[in-house]
C-alpha cells in the first residue's frame, strides 16, 4: 500500500525477468514498490527467465509486446493498491541494456487515437516489425563485430570513439544482423528504440530519444561529441540515423505524459518524463555511487562499474557516458553467468533453497582449502569462454567437488573474477574503498560477506535491491530542475546513505592474495583455449 503524499516521483525498471516500479516522495523515502515477474505472470509468452534461448543457443530474443502488457499489469496492479497517480510530478526508468525494438512506419500515429478505455497491448498489437527483441543476452553476431572492427582500423580504434570494442549483445550489431536476416522487416521499421527509450515512448506516446548514457551501450555512439558516429552508422544499416533519432542528455525532460494516461490512470497532465536509461546508469544514481567506490551488481547479469572522470576505453570492459553528470562518464564490466548460475547450482547443491545455499557459504572456509571454480554455463562476456572447470590447491581439474565446496567455489570464483578485471581496468582498492552492492542476490547477506571478503573491503547497500528503479526516481525529481543547472548530488542530498553490511574477515587478503594470483593465471589459460579452439573451428590462422 502506498501513503498518501502531495508529490511524489516514479521509476521503472524494464529488466531482463521482471518490471519493477519504485515512488519515492519529496524527500525520497519509498512509499510504494510494485513488480510484474514475466514468466510467471506473463505465462502466454512462454519465456524462460525473461527470455527465449533459440536452437542455436546464441540468439536470445524477448517478445516486446510482453513489456507492452506488463505495463498494463503493473498499472493496474498500483491502481489497486489505491496509489494516487494524480500526485506523480515526474517519472522516469531504465531498461535492461542493449536490446533493440523495431517500430513499424506509421507506429506513432497510433499514439495518438488511444482509447483510455483500453489496456495498451490491445492498441499497439502490430506495431512492430520485429516482434522478438534481441537483448543482451544475445551472442549471434560475432559475424558483425568482425566486421565492424575491422572496417573502423581495429578494435581499440572502435573503443576510442565508440567507449567498447565491438561486443556481439551491443545494439549495432544486432542491427547489422537484423537487417541481414531481416532485410523487409528493417526497410519498415521507421524507429528503432533501446527498451529504455522503447518504454519511454509509450509513456510519452511519441517516440522517444535515446540517452546519452545507454546510447553508449551500441557500438554507434562517438561517447566524447555525444553524437552518432556516422562511421558505425554507415557500416551498419542504411538510413540508420533517422531510424535512431537524435540522443539527448540522460536528465533531459522529453514530455509530458500521454494523455491516455491522464484518462486512465488519473496522471495530471504537467506528469513530465524525463529520459530513460540503462538498468545499470539507473543503478549508479540509486546508490549515488561516488568517486572512488566500487558498484556490484548482482541481477541476471553481474555487473561491476565505476564512476570516473578520465576515460581511457579499453579492449576490455566500457565506458558509457555518466547518467548523472554530462562531464563525467562509467566504466562497466558484464559478467553474463551471474544470478541464473548461481541458481542452478542451488537447484543442484541446495535443494533449490537460497537458505541452505547460504548456510554451505557459513559452513566452509573463506579461501575454500585452495579449491577453485569457473562457472561459464553460457559464454561469458567476460572473458570470452564457456564451460565449468574445477582446480584443486595443486591446480589438478577435477570433475566435482562435494555440494558445499562446490557453492563456495562459486561465489569466490565469481567474485575473484570481479576483482581481478576491475583491477584490469586501472580500479586499486584502497583504505576507504566501498563496495557498494545490488540487484536480487545483495539481499544475501552472506553472499556479501565473501564479496568483502575477496575484495578485503567493506559492503554497503541501500534499503532496497531494486537500485535502478529508484536511481530513476531519483533522477526524475533531478530532471525536472536539471535545466536550471541544480546537480544531481544537490537534488537527492536528502536520500538515506548506504548502511554498511559486511567487513572483511580477520586474514581475508592473506587468504585472496595468492588465490586471486592463481584464480588469473587459470581464468587466463581457459580464455587462450577458448581462442584457439574457436579458430580451429573457423579454420583461421
Ligand atoms: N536470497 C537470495 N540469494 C541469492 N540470490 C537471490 C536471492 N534472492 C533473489 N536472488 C536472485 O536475484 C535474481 C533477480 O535479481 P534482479 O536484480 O531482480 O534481476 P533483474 O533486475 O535482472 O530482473 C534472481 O534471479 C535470483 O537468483
Ligand atoms: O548487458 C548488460 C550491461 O552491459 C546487462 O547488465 C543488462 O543491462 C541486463 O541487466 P540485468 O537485467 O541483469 O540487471
Amino acid at each position: 500500500m502506498s501513503a498518501s503524499v502531495a508529490s511524489c516521483y516514479l521509476g521503472f525498471d524494464f529488466s531482463t525477468q521482471q518490471l519493477k516500479v519504485v515512488a519515492v516522495d519529496e524527500l525520497l523515502n519509498v512509499i510504494h514498490q510494485n513488480h510484474v515477474h514475466f514468466d510467471s505472470e506473463l505465462p502466454e509468452f512462454r519465456t524462460k527467465d525473461g527470455a527465449h534461448i533459440h536452437s542455436d543457443q546464441l540468439t536470445v530474443t524477448s517478445p516486446v509486446m510482453m513489456w507492452v502488457k506488463a505495463l498494463d499489469i503493473i498499472l493496474e496492479k498500483m491502481k489497486k493498491d489505491g496509489f494516487d497517480f494524480s500526485s506523480v510530478k515526474a517519472l522516469s526508468g531504465c531498461g535492461q541494456q542493449h536490446g533493440s525494438v523495431y517500430w513499424k512506419k506509421g507506429a506513432c500515429q497510433v499514439f495518438e487515437s488511444l482509447d483510455p478505455g483500453k489496456p495498451l497491448h490491445e492498441h499497439l498489437q502490430g506495431v512492430f516489425t520485429v516482434p522478438d527483441s534481441p537483448i543482451w543476452m544475445d551472442s549471434s553476431t560475432t559475424d558483425q563485430c568482425q566486421k565492424l572492427e575491422l572496417a573502423m582500423g581495429g578494435a581499440q580504434k572502435l573503443s576510442d570513439i565508440t567507449g567498447s570494442r565491438a561486443y556481439e549483445r551491443f545494439t549495432g550489431n544486432q542491427i547489422a544482423k537484423i537487417y541481414k536476416t531481416y532485410p523487409d522487416e528493417y526497410k519498415k521499421t521507421e524507429r528503432i528504440s533501446l527498451v529504455s527509450s522503447f518504454a519511454a515512448s509509450l509513456f510519452l506516446g511519441k517516440y522517444a530519444k535515446i540517452d546519452y548514457s545507454d546510447g553508449s551501450g551500441m557500438n554507434l555512439m562517438d561517447i566524447f561529441r555525444k553524437q552518432w558516429a556516422l562511421p558505425c552508422l554507415g557500416l551498419t544499416a542504411p538510413e540508420l540515423k533517422d531510424k535512431l533519432g537524435i540522443p539527448v542528455p540522460s536528465a533531459a525532460v522529453q514530455g509530458p505524459i500521454s494523455p491516455y494516461y491522464v484518462s486512465r490512470y488519473g496522471f495530471s497532465s504537467n506528469c513530465k518524463v524525463v529520459s530513460f536509461t540503462g538498468d545499470n546508469p539507473g543503478s549508479l544514481a540509486g546508490m549515488r555511487l561516488q568517486e572512488g567506490d566500487i558498484a556490484v551488481s548482482l541481477g541476471t547479469s553481474d555487473t561491476v562499474f565505476l564512476w570516473i572522470k578520465e576515460p581511457k576505453p579499453a579492449n576490455e570492459g566500457h565506458i558509457f557516458c555518466n547518467p548523472v553528470d554530462c562531464q563525467a562518464y562509467m566504466a562497466l564490466i558484464c559478467f553474463k553467468n551471474g544470478s541464473l548460475t548461481r541458481q542452478r547450482v542451488r537447484n543442484e547443491c541446495a535443494g533449490g533453497s537460497w537458505d541452505a545455499f547460504s548456510e554451505a557459504l557459513c559452513c566452509t572456509p573463506m579461501g575454500n582449502n585452495g579449491n577453485i571454480g569457473i562457472h561459464f554455463d553460457v559464454m561469458e562476456i567476460t572473458p570470452s569462454a564457456i564451460g565449468v572447470y574445477r582446480f584443486n590447491k595443486e591446480n589438478e581439474k577435477v570433475n566435482r567437488f562435494s555440494d558445499e565446496t562446490e557453492i563456495r567455489a562459486l561465489v569466490e570464483g565469481q567474485f575473484m573474477a570481479k576483482r581481478l578485471h576491475a583491477e584490469k581496468l586501472g580500479y586499486k582498492i584502497i583504505p576507504g574503498t566501498r563496495v557498494l552492492a545490488t540487484g536480487g542476490a545483495s539481499s544475501n547477506n552472506d553472499v556479501l560477506q565473501v564479496l568483502s571478503d575477496v575484495f578485503c573491503a567493506p559492503v554497503y547497500t541501500i534499503d532496497t535491491t531494486n537500485s535502478a528503479c529508484l536511481g530513476c526516481a531519483f533522477r526524475a525529481k533531478h530532471g525536472i530542475v536539471a535545466e536550471t543547472g541544480v546537480s544531481f548530488a544537490e537534488a537527492v542530498r536528502h536520500a538515506q546513505e548506504p548502511k554498511l553490511v559486511a567487513i572483511p574477515s580477520p586474514g581475508a587478503e592473506k587468504i585472496f592474495e595468492p588465490l586471486l594470483k592463481r584464480y588469473a593465471e587459470l581464468e587466463k589459460k581457459l580464455f587462450e583455449n577458448s581462442v584457439s579452439e574457436r579458430k580451429e573451428e573457423t579454420g583461421a590462422k
